[in-house]
């Protein structure tokens, strides 16, 4: 393992402001992650008193940020030499390493601690391991050492869910799993994508991301083969208990245009490509996103739908004892 962040003199401006403490928690990526983790939540069996799970939350939400700014202290001399995060708050001389790193650590252990209190042992167990894979396994290993660096290292933005449905539930379940799996083979091509038009950083960070070491014609066949894989973890999901027909119909919309994308960018020529500026590649990305936030959205969109008769009910039964 190369020692990343050894030394590099970072001009210090010494004028942090709060935004920039925020900027270090990766807030962007942040809201996707806490999303996720939301509909863990919701859809579990069980309940979980509102306050807790409000407070799981935003202890979920804290374990993220903790781990973004944990992986910006060890990448920041990779931010520093690419031009989409050279303005991050280490390279931009905002913020110092050190507390970057002091920041994450201190984050890490109370947003465990607190969720564990919170929920249960086994819902922090797996907040912490959460953020060790993403800071260590992925940043400090995987991310330098290998092509597959983020196919492994994608489990850690995979567990939100599970954690979110362990909060409520105290097990992990196959539902859980199917969440779990569904952005774990998600995240290949939503990243290759993002790499076709950004390979010039990756390759000036000398990061061996899968567009360096193995060219772009190889990563447009693996953005392809891993959408394909993808497609039956997500339908599956709906045949448990947290699917149903409404979930079905959006999956299939929604895996279908994705297999579209992963197509026609295994189709490309890569003289066509550069020439319209990676249109395509760019489209694939940004649907990538919302591919994900509709699934988990059709997920809480069952729950609420199988919950509806209930509250139906209770609303009747309010209404006849108000008439007496
Ligand atoms: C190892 C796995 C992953 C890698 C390497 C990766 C990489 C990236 C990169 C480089 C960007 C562009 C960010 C920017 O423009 O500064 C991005 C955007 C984004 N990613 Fe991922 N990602 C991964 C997994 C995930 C996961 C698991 C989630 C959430 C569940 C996620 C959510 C997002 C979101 C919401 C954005 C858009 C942020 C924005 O608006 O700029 N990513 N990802
Ligand atoms: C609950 C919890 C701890 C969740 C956190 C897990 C999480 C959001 C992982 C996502 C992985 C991710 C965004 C990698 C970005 O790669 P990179 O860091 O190499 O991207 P960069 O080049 O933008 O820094």
């Amino acid at each position: 393992m190369s020692d990343a962040r050894a030394d590099i003199p970072y001009a210090q401006t010494g004028d942090a402001e709060f935004r920039d403490y925020v900027a270090l928690l990766k807030p962007r990526v942040m809201s996707l992650v806490v999303f996720t983790a939301l509909v863990g939540l919701l859809v579990a069996p069980g309940t979980l008193h509102p306050i807790e799970g409000l407070a799981a939350i935003i202890f979920i939400a804290l374990g993220a940020g903790a781990s973004g700014a944990l992986n910006m202290w060890w990448d920041a001399d990779i931010d520093a030499v690419m031009k989409r995060t050279a303005r991050r708050p280490i390279p931009a001389g905002k913020v110092a390493p050190q507390e970057a790193m002091a920041l994450g650590v201190a984050l890490s252990g109370l947003s465990v601690i607190m969720l564990w209190l919170a929920t249960n042992a086994l819902a922090g167990f797996l907040l912490a391991f959460t953020i060790f894979f993403y800071a260590v396994i992925y940043s400090m290993w995987l991310k330098r050492a290998t092509p597959q660096n983020i196919v492994i290292g994608g489990a850690a933005g995979a567990f939100p869910p599970m954690i979110g449905w362990v909060a409520v539930t105290g097990s992990i379940s196959l539902e859980a799993c199917l969440m779990f799996m569904l952005i774990f083979m998600w995240t290949p091509p939503h990243f290759w994508a993002l790499a076709l038009f950004m390979k010039s950083d990756y390759h000036k960070a000398n990061v061996p991301m899968l567009t360096v070491t193995h060219g772009r014609k190889a990563t447009r066949a693996h953005i392809l083969v891993y959408t394909i894989a993808l497609v039956p973890f997500a339908l599956a999901a709906g045949f448990t208990s947290i699917g149903g027909p409404v979930y079905l119909a959006t999956a299939l919309a929604l895996n279908l245009v994705f297999l579209h994308g992963a197509w026609a960018i295994w189709r490309r020529d890569e003289e066509c490509a550069e020439a319209d500026a990676y249109r395509v590649e760019k489209r694939v990305f940004r649907f990538s996103l919302y591919y994900l936030f509709v699934h988990f959205g059709a997920i809480l969109a069952e729950a609420a739908l199988a919950r509806l008769p209930a509250y139906a009910e209770f609303a009747l039964r309010f209404k006849i004892l108000e008439v007496f």
